[in-house]
């Protein structure tokens, strides 16, 4: 929790190496509508942060400026310790290399095989892999790691929900990012396919150290996976801290994320 809860202790601040992104002092409008009022967030090495917030708070403007697909009216924003705002086109698709992304609705090519939509990405950043002419091997372990080695040479119309969601995770995986970035991971899924969507997520995690920002509306999905929790409310980073340190909490605002 912020500083306001003294029932929570404080952490020790992390170090430059320990950090993949640093957000501070974000702010973006359009026209009288202000959406992100200065926030700030820090995402750790190694960890799941979870960032809830209502429908329309701006969860999506703070992730698109995090990845330079818009531009934040200031603030500063650095990601695997590249400050965003000074990358040229060709330095921020680089970056974008070491990035997963896994948004809503999976969004798999529907005119291309699983296989081929999972070489997409290797394609767009051919430098990251040059030297690999033979994708397969790669395709395969990215596959493996979701359950879905078999599907290879499906469409994505053959695939049911749950399906399309992990192929669209083993594509987040196959550059190897050291950052992924989900949006809604659970969105749309029954509550068991929801489970083992976290349950990759996890394994992900332990498997190959990776970072996580998880951006959701699941109370379950945030309990599982988290190790702490940022909420978003009126722009700012209005409470931070683990799922049951916030759950805990008296302040309304915060409560009203946790009530069914
Ligand atoms: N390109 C844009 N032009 C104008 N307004 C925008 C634009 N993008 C977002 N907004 C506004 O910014 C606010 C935050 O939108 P955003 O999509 O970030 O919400 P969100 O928290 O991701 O919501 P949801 O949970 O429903 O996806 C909304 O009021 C939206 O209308």
């Amino acid at each position: 929790m912020k500083i306001e809860d003294k029932t929570v202790p404080i952490r020790e601040a992390p170090t430059s190496e320990e950090i993949v992104i640093k957000i501070k002092d974000l702010r973006k409008c359009f026209g009288d509508n202000e959406v992100l009022k200065g926030f700030n967030m820090v995402l750790r090495k190694g960890e799941n942060l979870v960032v809830m917030g209502k429908s329309g708070s701006g969860k999506s403007v703070m992730i698109k400026c995090l990845v330079g697909l818009m531009a934040p009216d200031s603030g500063i924003i650095e990601v695997l310790g590249k400050n965003i705002d000074q990358l040229d086109q060709m330095e921020l698709d680089e970056l974008r290399s070491d990035i997963g992304f896994l948004f809503q609705g999976s969004a798999l090519y529907d005119s291309m095989t699983v296989r081929e939509n999972l070489e997409f990405p290797m394609r767009r950043h051919r430098k990251k892999f040059e030297g690999i002419t033979d994708t397969l091997p790669l395709v395969k372990e990215a596959l493996e790691n979701v359950g879905l080695a078999h599907t290879m040479d499906l469409m994505p119309s053959e695939l049911s929900g749950g399906m399309k969601r992990r192929v669209a995770l083993a594509r987040a995986i196959i550059l190897k990012p050291k950052l992924i970035l989900y949006d809604e991971p659970t969105s749309g899924l029954d509550p068991i396919t929801s489970k083992e969507i976290i349950e990759l997520m996890r394994n992900i995690q332990h498997k190959y150290g990776t970072s996580a920002l998880i951006i959701t509306h699941d109370v379950d999905c945030a309990r599982v996976i988290s190790e702490r929790m940022i909420l978003l409310v009126d722009g700012i980073n209005y409470a931070e801290g683990t799922f049951t340190e916030l759950i805990g909490s008296q302040d309304p605002k915060v409560n009203a994320f946790f009530k069914k």
